[in-house]
């Protein structure tokens, strides 16, 4: 086996994958509350996988209230050293057509009272999220699609909304305003708490609908978004197993993997115990340095 552990994040119509060798579904026990399901862990090729299927197996959980600290957290218990999440998108770009694979470069947090950081009282850390992912792992992910036989561009900004309800026309287009080129509900604070975890991070986005910012466009549903993520799935399941195969022998380490080295602001004298023992998993290279 290589250096490699990827934790996949399976986003709608993505619940498992058949391409995982000695497959077996494990619970992880978090801190932070329920992870959104077992997590299925086994090999691909080379390379240890750890597969998460965001929204629980058979879509239970719904984005306000699915756990994703509990999701990362496992994760990295699970020991992961790098993440690709997977997730439907609309397209807010009439270069983004239904069907395009598109990595994700930024964000545009947008949601609400989610619970968004490991960190506050007792522990304060400020991770920067001025480049929120990994570009090794999403220009990797770029040329799986390509390798597998889709199509995929490189680098849209993702406006995490708050959901469930799809935008109005008026956020639709305000949101393009912004600058965004897609829209989800999961991609925050998923990336955030991915960087605080020193995990690196990319999101391959499957766009599903153009949402409703076009003149005389129809409103977005749910039974559209199925039967486009029901044509991408099989593309998508490919691109996961090619992305693995073809990682090289060797990790090399990446800066993200020591994000927390400059982001700890509180006294050392001042941290919380019990705080710091729910970090074990997130932030424990720090406690095991002394
Ligand atoms: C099924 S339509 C809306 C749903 O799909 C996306 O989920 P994910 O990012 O997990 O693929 C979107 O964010 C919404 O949660
Ligand atoms: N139009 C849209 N808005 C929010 N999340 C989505 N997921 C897929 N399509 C979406």
């Amino acid at each position: 086996m290589s250096e490699w552990t990827i934790g996949i994040i399976g986003g709608s119509g993505l619940y498992a994958i058949d391409a995982l060798e000695d497959a077996q579904w494990i619970p992880v026990q978090s801190p932070w509350g329920e992870p959104s399901d077992e997590i299925l862990c086994g090999t691909i090729g080379h390379v240890r996988v750890r597969f998460l299927p965001r929204h629980g197996r058979g879509h239970r959980i719904a984005p306000s209230t699915l756990n994703a600290r509990a999701n990362i957290d496992a994760l990295k218990r699970a020991g992961c050293t790098d993440i690709l999440a997977i997730s439907a998108v609309g397209s807010l770009s009439e270069d983004l057509p239904p069907g395009r694979f598109v990595t994700v470069d930024q964000f545009i947090d947008n949601t609400r009272g989610r619970p968004s950081s490991f960190f506050g009282d007792g522990f304060v850390a400020h991770v920067s999220m001025a480049d929120p992912v990994c570009e090794r792992l999403a220009k990797h992910a770029a040329k799986a699609v390509v390798k597998a036989g889709g199509e995929c561009a490189e680098g849209a900004t993702y406006l995490a909304m708050e959901g469930p309800q799809f935008s109005s026309r008026a956020e639709s287009r305000l949101y393009r305003h912004w600058g965004a080129e897609v829209i989800g509900m999961t991609g925050m604070p998923e990336a955030k708490l991915a960087r605080e975890a020193e995990l690196p991070y990319a999101l391959l986005a499957m766009v599903t609908d153009y949402d409703c910012w076009r003149e005389d466009g129809e409103a977005v549903d749910v039974a559209q978004i199925v039967e486009q993520m029901n044509a991408n799935s099989s593309l998508a399941r490919k691109a996961v197993e090619v992305f693995c195969r073809n990682l090289p022998e060797k990790r090399t380490p990446s800066p993200i993997d020591r994000a927390l080295d400059d982001a700890v602001i509180t006294a050392p004298d001042k941290h919380d115990k019990a705080v710091l023992a729910k970090l074990d998993a997130v932030a424990g290279r720090l406690f095991r340095q002394g």
